[in-house]
């Protein structure tokens, strides 16, 4: 099983997280690192690692400054070289699945990419409709909404997407049931705090009838989805926005949750965190633990897809 890694953002914690899970990951399957040598020594030397003797790269992008914890125009034009050409290896079928370190949003926007991240990103390539989930084997969260201003989200609740999301949702996992959040503080309480809850309801309904069973419940109260209960009921839950879904996904489960693209012709996973600047460079060890998760859900995932071809 080969697995392409593109680096991320080389001024944030992406480059030393790979070398320190190098030596493990290489027990699973054999990573493929898209990274230019120099860049490579480079950034370990800045690190004060090893480059281990086993690890293979893929070069790619232009050799520039590391400069920890800042975003700049040459690392986030590196940054989308290393995911392009990690994708570019799976779709040539020279790598099973692609797994990505984070990038950082403003490098990307300062060298003029459109996109706000790898979903958007591979979406947009690959002309397919990629849904974003985080999560752990506890909880799954499932985002209908992700990288839009927040006063934009409610204009964004409208039923024949949310029906279509629901049911691309549906087809990625075949999981049941799937709880789906309201939006409005206690579910809109009858209407009485906001009406997209009648908007939802007939989403869930129209989506199961689709389906042909009860697969999706709710609208669920947004602050009472999270507790012990609910997760004991609910695996995977759709909530409507990036921080509905992710402040308590991350509160619960940070580090051991991974983000999966569903809905591609390509399996690609990542780690739920981002470049975390502050500690990038600076001898803090950081937690590698997303990144192995999400190294390990990459080879299940690419396993399953070629057990069905
Ligand atoms: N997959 C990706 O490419 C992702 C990219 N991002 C991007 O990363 C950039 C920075 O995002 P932030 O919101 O500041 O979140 P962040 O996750 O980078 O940092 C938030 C806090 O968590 C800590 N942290 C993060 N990862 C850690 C780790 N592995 N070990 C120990 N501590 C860790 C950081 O030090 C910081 O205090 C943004 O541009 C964001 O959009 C964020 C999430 C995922
Ligand atoms: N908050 C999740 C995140 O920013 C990851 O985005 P993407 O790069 O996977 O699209």
């Amino acid at each position: 099983m080969k697995l392409a890694i593109s680096l991320g953002d080389l001024n944030g914690i992406g480059l030393e997280i790979a070398l320190r899970s190098h030596e493990e990951i290489a027990q699973w399957c054999e990573p493929v690192y898209c990274i230019d040598p120099t860049m490579l020594a480079w950034g370990a030397a800045l690190l004060g690692l090893d480059v281990p003797e086993s690890l293979q790269t893929c070069p790619c992008g232009d050799v520039f400054d590391i400069t920890p914890g800042r975003a700049t125009k040459a690392s986030g034009k590196a940054s989308y070289a290393s995911f392009l050409k990690a994708l570019s290896l799976v779709q040539e079928n020279k790598a099973d699945a692609l797994v990505t370190l984070p990038i950082h949003k403003e490098a990307w926007h300062k060298a003029g990419m459109l996109y706000k991240g790898h979903t958007d990103a591979l979406a947009g390539l690959l002309k397919e409709d990629a849904m974003m989930m985080l999560g752990c084997e506890t909880l799954f969260v499932g985002l209908f909404t992700h990288h839009i201003p927040l006063k934009n989200v409610a204009k964004q609740i409208k039923k024949k997407p949310l029906i279509g999301f629901l049911i691309r949702f549906w087809e990625a996992l075949h999981v049941k049931p799937i709880g789906v959040l309201g939006l409005n503080p206690h579910a809109g309480d009858g209407g009485v705090i906001g009406k997209e809850e009648r908007v939802i309801a007939k989403a869930i309904a129209a989506a199961n009838k689709a389906i042909g069973e009860e697969v999706f419940m709710g609208p669920l109260v947004p602050d009472a989805a999270f507790t012990p209960q609910k997760l004991a009921q609910f695996s995977h839950l759709v909530c409507l926005y990036h921080d509905q879904g992710l402040t308590p996904l991350k509160a619960l489960f940070f580090e051991e949750s991974i983000n999966v693209s569903l809905g591609l012709s390509v399996v690609r996973t990542s780690v739920d965190h981002g470049t975390a600047y502050d500690i990038a460079y600076k001898g803090m060890n950081p937690s590698c633990k997303s990144f192995l998760n999400a190294t390990k859900s990459a080879i299940t995932l690419a396993e399953k897809r070629r057990n069905f071809t």
